[in-house]
């Protein structure tokens, strides 16, 4: 199976203070699922953000798709961007918008006809089962109910990568289980998952998930199994 991420011992440092991220090395192989762990402060943030490209390395290769990401033409990053799905743990809903128009707006701003929105929005919103709260603001819903927008507006463009931050932070843990069980069936479908999450008990809830771990910066990956990653188990 192909690479769909690979980084080369990058690092990251904000400002002129110690590295936030060192010496990150690993591939990620598509149509994987892994989960990204660590404590508190570790960087699991920080290197997402590298991964969905809302950061840049102070140092290092990242290649995504096969090219390198880091050396990208300006002009190239939005297209790039829209492969890579992104779900973050406060939401980031619009507020203003409903949660139709929430879920509509990557297509509306990747230029897409008004007129051929509304099927894939409908679907989107019964997929995460919630097409009877299609014309509600986000204040009005619960957190379980914006995040579960928050997916359908990651995913609609059918990304090839699906980056969740701490997705089931906000939520109970039968609402963190289905929220997975979204993601779980997003990979079926061959989408490279990517979740961080403090939640352990997700942890064994995708049994053919591989572990990323962070620990103060650096990836800890005592077998060597992110750097060759074996091949997927078949499901
Ligand atoms: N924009 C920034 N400017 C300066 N320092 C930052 C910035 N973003 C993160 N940091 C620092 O980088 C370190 C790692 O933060 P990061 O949010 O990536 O960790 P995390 O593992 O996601 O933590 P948590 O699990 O608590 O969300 C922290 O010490 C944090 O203060």
């Amino acid at each position: 199976m192909a690479n769909i991420v690979q980084f080369e011992n990058v690092g990251l440092r904000y400002g002129t203070g110690a590295e936030t991220l060192s010496d990150i090395s690993f591939t990620l192989v598509t149509g994987a699922f892994y989960f990204l762990t660590g404590p508190s402060g570790a960087g699991k943030t920080s290197l997402l953000k590298l991964l969905y490209l809302a950061q840049r390395p102070s140092r290092g290769i990242i290649r995504l798709f096969g090219e390198d990401a880091v050396m990208l033409p300006r002009k190239r990053l939005p297209g790039f961007r829209r492969r890579i799905g992104v779900v973050f743990q406060d939401f980031r809903l619009v507020p203003h918008l409903s949660a139709y128009d929430n879920v509509a707006l990557p297509l509306r701003v990747s230029g897409m006809r008004e007129d051929v929105i509304d099927e894939p929005v409908r679907e989107m919103l019964a997929w995460v089962g919630l097409e009877d709260k299609a014309a509600a603001r986000p204040s009005t819903l619960s957190g379980g109910e914006q995040q579960r927008i928050a997916i359908a507006r990651a995913v609609i463009t059918r990304p090839e990568i699906l980056v969740a931050d701490e997705p089931t932070g906000n939520v109970d843990p039968d609402m963190a289980d289905r929220l997975l069980h979204l993601f779980g069936t997003l990979n079926r479908l061959g989408t490279t998952v990517v979740v961080a999450t403090h939640d352990f008990h997700l942890l064994n809830r995708i049994p053919e998930a591989q572990m990323m771990r962070l620990d103060r910066g650096r990836i800890h990956d005592p077998t060597g199994s992110l750097r060759f990653p074996p091949r997927r188990p078949e499901a």
